[in-house]
């Protein structure tokens, strides 16, 4: 994916502002900076999911393999199974955890269930929960603990096979324990998938991620590899943030 001076205002206030940045195949990238300076914001425009939001402006470019999303052609709704996202919390639907993660396919007009059981079974597989679920799979989804309903709702984007999965700060309501199990599944996703994870966790951005991006006041103050970025920064101001004095 590419952003080209991508600027998004809500109203009459500007959230973020020229941001360019290449999201490379096969990689995750990890957006981190102090609370409200445009991440969410960001990894939002990457699959329209800001549209709904009323009084949005989006500005600039965002590309997926060249073509823009933004066109006025262009089905949202086909970008989103393209480009798919995972929320904060967990949001299970109230139904079985087989139709949880059969949810997008049946949209899609899936309809046989030999083809709907393997992508089920695919998609819980490499959400890495497939072991723990395989023998109650008509249970219902909400009765999964925290953990696992994350990586239920990872298995139910991953079910519709999507290019780039886009992660909005995917381990903030869970334990240290079910928090490493998301982190294994993002570094073993990327080989299949695109990954772009917002954090507030360096530690979590260091582990999982091969780009980190550092955003500020709306602005992308500088990307590069994520070594670089926590060793190395170019600018006083994510050495101040990676260094702890402030954010
Ligand atoms: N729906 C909205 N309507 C109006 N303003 C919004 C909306 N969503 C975000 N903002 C504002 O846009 C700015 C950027 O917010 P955003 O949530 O993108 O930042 P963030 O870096 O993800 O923050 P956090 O780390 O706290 O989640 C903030 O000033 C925020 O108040």
């Amino acid at each position: 994916m590419r952003a080209t001076d991508l600027s998004v205002h809500y109203g009459s206030k500007k959230a973020i502002a020229g941001v360019t940045i290449d999201v490379h195949e096969h990689e995750s990238l990890a957006l981190i900076g102090p609370s409200g300076c445009g991440k969410s914001t960001f990894l939002r425009s990457l699959n329209r999911m800001n549209d709904t939001v009323e009084g949005i402006r989006v500005e600039g470019t965002v590309e997926l393999d060249g073509e823009p999303i933004y066109a006025a052609d262009v089905d949202p709704v086909l970008v989103r199974r393209r480009v798919g996202m995972v929320f904060q919390r967990s949001t299970p639907f109230p139904k079985s955890i087989f139709e949880n993660v059969a949810y997008g396919l049946r949209i899609a007009g899936q309809q046989n269930a030999r083809v709907l059981a393997e992508s089920v079974e695919r998609a819980l597989r490499r959400a890495a929960l497939w072991d723990e679920v395989k023998d109650r799979l008509s249970d219902s989804g909400m009765g999964l603990s925290g953990g696992q309903q994350q990586r239920l709702c990872i298995a139910r984007a991953l079910a519709v096979e999507p290019e780039v999965l886009l992660m909005d700060e995917p381990c903030s309501a869970l334990d240290p324990i079910a928090t490493a199990k998301v982190e294994d599944l993002v570094s073993d996703l990327r080989h299949s998938v695109t990954i772009v994870i917002v954090t507030h966790n360096m530690q979590q951005a260091a582990r999982v991620s091969q780009k980190t991006g550092f955003f500020y006041m709306g602005r992308l103050v500088e990307v590069g590899d994520t070594s670089t970025i926590f060793t190395r920064p170019r600018h006083r101001e994510t050495e101040d943030y990676i260094t702890g004095r402030f954010g």
